[in-house]
């Protein structure tokens, strides 16, 4: 199990009072160490959904667990052998997946008696580590896509960055030494009161969001090596089609990330893919230096042993499953993905290509040994020695010309086609650097438009007065500046070797061209040709999808801010609030106010921003250097953006009438949100 670098385990909790009350029973059974029985309870009911369902199925995985297994064996078995190679310097995650009520938080978290994983794997490494380490923990989670700090619950939203090396941080998240095992029970207890929680049907403190435990290990002020253990939501919510309203976004999001965390997984696991896209969760790009690489993944999944919760056991077991296919058998199991379809669509090719040389070698070598065209012959004598045939007519022709490959000429064509394949997966490597970047650089981007104009509105009329928010708006702006420079000048270069690359491909494509001697030969040209454009254009489009979706996440986290809004406006007319904290609540409110308005701004700028795509695909891009934005999209947002906002005066919400919102978006940059806020 400590070579593999995924592991997946499961843990089947005891049948609790309430389920026994409700006369269920077992329905998953653990065999032995590693297998486990999942037996349909409807077995004996006609039922037509399920006629062609197995009624009992066996699962194997690396491990499995079950009611008398304690938190201690859990840990030893599973967790135990990941601490040592975070010991030595490697990253690594541990999750605990499954529906709700099923034990995730139990095994992560646990009791003040019966410590969880969270506590067993922070002790083991201190355990093993000498003075020269340093240890730090962090305790965040991530709810509707959005990063908050429960270490600090004053921090409001946090930001995800990442460095030039590709290290992943959150500004602002708070890291605390935590001496002893009472000390990170009570980080852990403490915490968790602040996750976001609601009760279920199954669970009466169900955690609705992902909490992430981040134990950093540092040495000579240096990052050694980063421990994530994480209880993620619950997966049924991600497949209840019944949500409506805050459900429905809660269960989106949490569906977003594990659907992410599976497609990281997947392409991890794969030998074939390259590119792993951790870019489409919060919580995957979070986790995008401890998973994959040398990091060592472990899946917990859960399961409740009772009737009642079948159908999300089965789905449990299921993509638990899956991920152990894919460990085992890495590429037959992998569902085939754009990237998957095209590498096996150029190796195909490739292969043609190759016979079609072989072929065309073989004749120029036939053609050879024939004298025509031979090395060092002239033409002259090739042309005496060529074979005759009898033609329809019964007269004797010339046979057809043989392929005209003089020699040398022959291999230097095959050289040329070898370095134009090489040229195009540079291409297609540097094309795939410059998609992350523009990636990144336009979220930044965008963030940045938006916290400026929040920034510049609160300055104009509060010169001389800060608070906490502006100020983190302000240190966070800097640090995408910086970042934002960076990326230019990593952008500058790619392009450059991106130009290079395709004056190279023209210089070769041409050659190629003019050696060409035999329609195949000119059909292999044509090809390779067609393979590199179809290559640039995948990418592109990729890359205008993954900006699409930074648009999108932009409209969900516009829609969070709305509803923080709502709250605070709520507590101002409702509460009996004394002078002071009126005060407070009112100056938060302008924020989060502006915060809402200023946020959607680049949605619309968006449009005049000159595209960081313009070199991933220069025949087509070039004439239009700005990102097209789907018609669908702007509409959307504009709805969004003509939300009116109301007002509070002397306590009550009013609203403005629509010809005092009828502003321009110059009018809004410049006349910010507050200047058209009465006095309170
Ligand atoms: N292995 C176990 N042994 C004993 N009790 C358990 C075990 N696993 C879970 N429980 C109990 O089952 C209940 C639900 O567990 P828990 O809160 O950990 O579920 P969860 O999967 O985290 O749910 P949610 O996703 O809703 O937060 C709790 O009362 C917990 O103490």
């Amino acid at each position: 199990m400590q070579k593999q670098q995924l592991t997946v385990v499961v843990r089947v909790r005891p049948l609790n009072t309430a389920e026994k009350a409700k006369r269920a029973f077992q329905c998953v059974f653990p065999l032995d160490k590693k297998r486990v029985l999942l037996v349909d309870p409807e077995k004996f009911e006609n039922n037509i959904l399920r006629q062609n369902r197995q009624h009992e199925r066996k699962f194997e995985f690396d491990a499995t667990f079950g009611a008398v297994s304690n938190q201690e064996d859990v840990h030893e078995t599973t967790t135990g052998p990941i601490i040592d190679s975070v010991v030595q310097g490697y990253n690594a995650t541990v999750f605990a997946y499954g529906a709700t009520g099923s034990g995730k938080t139990y095994t992560m978290i646990g009791t003040r008696d019966r410590p969880g994983l969270m506590t067993l794997m922070t002790k083991a490494l201190y355990e093993k580590l000498d003075n020269q380490y340093q240890v730090l923990l962090s305790y965040m989670e991530i709810y509707n896509e959005i990063i908050r700090d429960l270490l600090n619950p004053t921090g409001g939203d946090l930001e995800l960055l990442e460095d030039e090396r590709g290290n992943i941080r959150v500004p602002g998240l708070s890291a605390v030494k935590a001496p002893n095992l009472s000390k990170i029970m009570q980080i852990l207890q403490e915490g968790n009161l602040r996750r976001t929680q609601e009760e279920t049907m199954a669970n009466k403190t169900s955690s609705r969001s992902h909490a992430l435990l981040q134990v950093m290990i540092v040495k000579n002020k240096a990052l050694h090596s980063k421990l994530f253990m994480i209880d993620l939501a619950g997966s049924e919510r991600a497949s209840n089609t019944q949500n409506r309203g805050i459900r429905l976004k809660e269960g989106a999001a949490i569906n977003r990330s594990l659907l992410a965390l599976g497609n990281v997984i997947n392409s991890l696991a794969s030998k074939t893919t390259k590119y792993v896209n951790y870019r489409d969760s919060k919580l995957t790009r979070l986790l995008k230096d401890s998973l994959g690489g040398t990091a060592k993944t472990c899946m917990i999944a859960h399961v409740t042993p009772s009737s009642t919760n079948f159908e999300e056991t089965y789905n449990t077991l299921m993509y638990a499953s899956r991920a152990m296919n894919i460990t085992n058998k890495p590429i037959r199991n992998r569902p085939a993905s754009a990237d998957q379809v095209y590498a096996e669509a150029m190796t195909a090719i490739r292969k043609e290509m190759g016979s079609q040389m072989k072929n065309s070698s073989s004749i120029t070598g036939l053609a050879a040994r024939n004298g025509a065209g031979g090395a060092g012959l002239p033409e002259r004598a090739a042309s005496r020695s060529r074979p005759k045939s009898i033609s329809r007519n019964g007269s004797l022709t010339r046979a057809p010309q043989l392929p005209m490959i003089r020699g040398r000429g022959g291999s230097l064509f095959t050289q040329l086609k070898e370095q134009y394949m090489t040229l195009t997966d540079k291409q297609k490597r540097l094309r795939e650097k410059l998609m992350a970047i523009n990636h990144e650089a336009y979220s930044f981007e965008m963030s940045l438009i938006s916290k400026n104009a929040i920034i510049n509105a609160w300055e104009k009329h509060h010169q001389d007065k800060t608070t906490e928010s502006i100020e983190r708006l302000k240190q966070d702006g800097e640090l995408q500046r910086a970042r934002l420079v960076e990326l230019s000048d990593q952008r500058t270069k790619v392009e450059k070797a991106l130009k290079k690359g395709a004056e190279n491909a023209n210089g070769l494509d041409s050659r190629m061209r003019s050696l060409a001697a035999t329609n195949e030969q000119r059909e292999v040209v044509k090809l390779m040709v067609k393979m590199a454009e179809i290559e640039a254009q995948k990418i592109s489009a990729l890359s205008d999808l993954a900006i699409k979706g930074l648009i999108m996440d932009r409209t969900d986290t516009s829609i969070a801010k709305l509803q923080k809004y709502e709250i605070v406006a709520d507590k101002l007319i409702d509460g009996n609030l004394d002078e002071n904290d009126r005060k407070k609540l009112e100056e938060e409110y302008r924020v989060i106010k502006n915060q809402f308005h200023y946020h959607l701004l680049p949605l619309k700028n968006i449009q005049t921003t000159i595209s960081w795509n313009s070199m991933l695909l220069p025949k087509i891009n070039n004439n239009n250097n700005n990102i097209t934005i789907d018609e669908r999209l702007l509409t959307a947002t504009k709805k969004k953006e003509n939300i009116t906002l109301p007002i509070i005066t002397n306590g009550r919400e009013q609203y403005q009438s629509s010809s005092t919102e009828s502003f321009t978006d110059d009018d809004r940059v410049k006349t910010p949100i507050t200047e058209r806020l009465p006095a309170i």
